[in-house]
């Protein structure tokens, strides 16, 4: 019922598109209500961002700083980037020669200066297209104006692997021991190679109302997917704890030494041994509850600064 009211919203008086608040169900309804006299939600529509979500990513990035003008060619991570305010807030708020890529299981258009594809964060290959898509190799070959084609884009990152696998390159690329083959004069480099990303933002959990994409039978029914808010907590929060995992682990392995983390949580009793996790992998790690997150939601936001080095990924999750 709310895709209905948001697609025929466009097309009719607000008048008429009350009778459709009448005939759907009390929490839709409030849901409704609530949206429609949020600030938040009204403010997103005048600056032209696709959800009131960037206000709560702004909100943190006063904070703590993560994004930077003055940093040239910063490298940002968005999991569950659709549709896709938070890319649009990285994009807004980092120098123009920034690499952004939003990654999230439905599809989605990303927004301009943002490249996306469609995957699963929990697949192993979803973090070879990532790895792959900041590499020099593939940054050095990308068309820059390919973010307007989505599909093209997806497309060639999935043949470019494709047609790797097996080559000294491949190697190169996704060998990520510190000594494969250069001198110690070239480990800066290597660092780089090894862990290309700067900054990974994460708010995977709920889909977004879609608006596109219905001819897609895998991933559109999002409802039966593994994640969506219930509104039953216990479950909510399992389901978070789990995507969370997910970003850290993308962190331990993508994320550079002194690199930036955020990532929501729906709070819960596991929340502490989340919180010990992200003290393993970070040096300074923050719970923060922007005021754009609404009172009354279960979700906050653990924000890790100063990735450590060496981790050892089975120490931090055996603990
Ligand atoms: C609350 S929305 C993100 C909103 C976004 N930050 C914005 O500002 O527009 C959460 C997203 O996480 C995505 N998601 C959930 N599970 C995922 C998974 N396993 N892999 C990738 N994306 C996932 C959902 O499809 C959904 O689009």
């Amino acid at each position: 019922m709310l895709l209905v009211y948001s697609r025929i919203r466009n097309y009719v008086p607000s008048s008429l598109c009350r009778i459709c608040i009448r005939y759907n169900s009390g929490s839709q309804n409030r849901w409704l209500n609530r949206q429609l006299g949020d600030p938040y939600a009204k403010q997103a529509k005048v600056q032209n961002l696709r959800s009131r979500a960037a206000f709560k990513l702004m909100q943190i990035d006063d904070k703590y700083r993560l994004f930077s003008k003055s940093k040239p060619e910063q490298r940002i991570l968005d999991l569950g980037y659709a549709p896709g305010a938070w890319s649009q807030v990285a994009h807004q708020r980092s120098s123009p020669t920034s690499m952004i890529l939003g990654v999230d299981i439905l599809p989605c258009e990303p927004p301009h200066g943002v490249n996306s594809i469609q995957a699963n964060i929990l697949a192993k290959r979803t973090h070879d297209l990532i790895r792959l898509f900041f590499s020099k190799h593939f940054q050095l070959n990308k068309h820059d104006e390919l973010h307007k084609d989505h599909g093209y884009f997806q497309n060639m990152l999935e043949e470019e692997l494709t047609h790797l696998k097996d080559t000294d390159l491949y190697r190169e690329i996704f060998t990520t021991d510190d000594n494969y083959g250069v001198s110690s004069t070239n480990s800066t480099l290597r660092e780089l190679e090894n862990f290309p990303i700067d900054v990974i933002i994460s708010d995977m959990y709920e889909p977004w109302p879609q608006t596109a994409g219905f001819w897609n039978n895998i991933t559109n029914q999002a409802y039966f997917r593994m994640a969506n808010t219930s509104g039953v907590s216990i479950r909510d929060h399992y389901q978070s704890v789990d995507l969370c995992d997910a970003a850290l682990v993308t962190a331990i392995d993508l994320l550079r030494p002194l690199g930036s983390f955020v990532c929501k949580l729906y709070t819960g009793e596991e929340e502490n041994l989340f919180k010990k996790r992200m003290k393993a992998v970070f040096n300074s790690v923050h719970k923060f509850k922007p005021d754009a997150s609404r009172s009354e939601s279960k979700e906050t936001y653990y924000i890790g600064l100063k990735k450590k080095k060496n981790i050892d990924k089975l120490e931090v999750f055996s603990s």
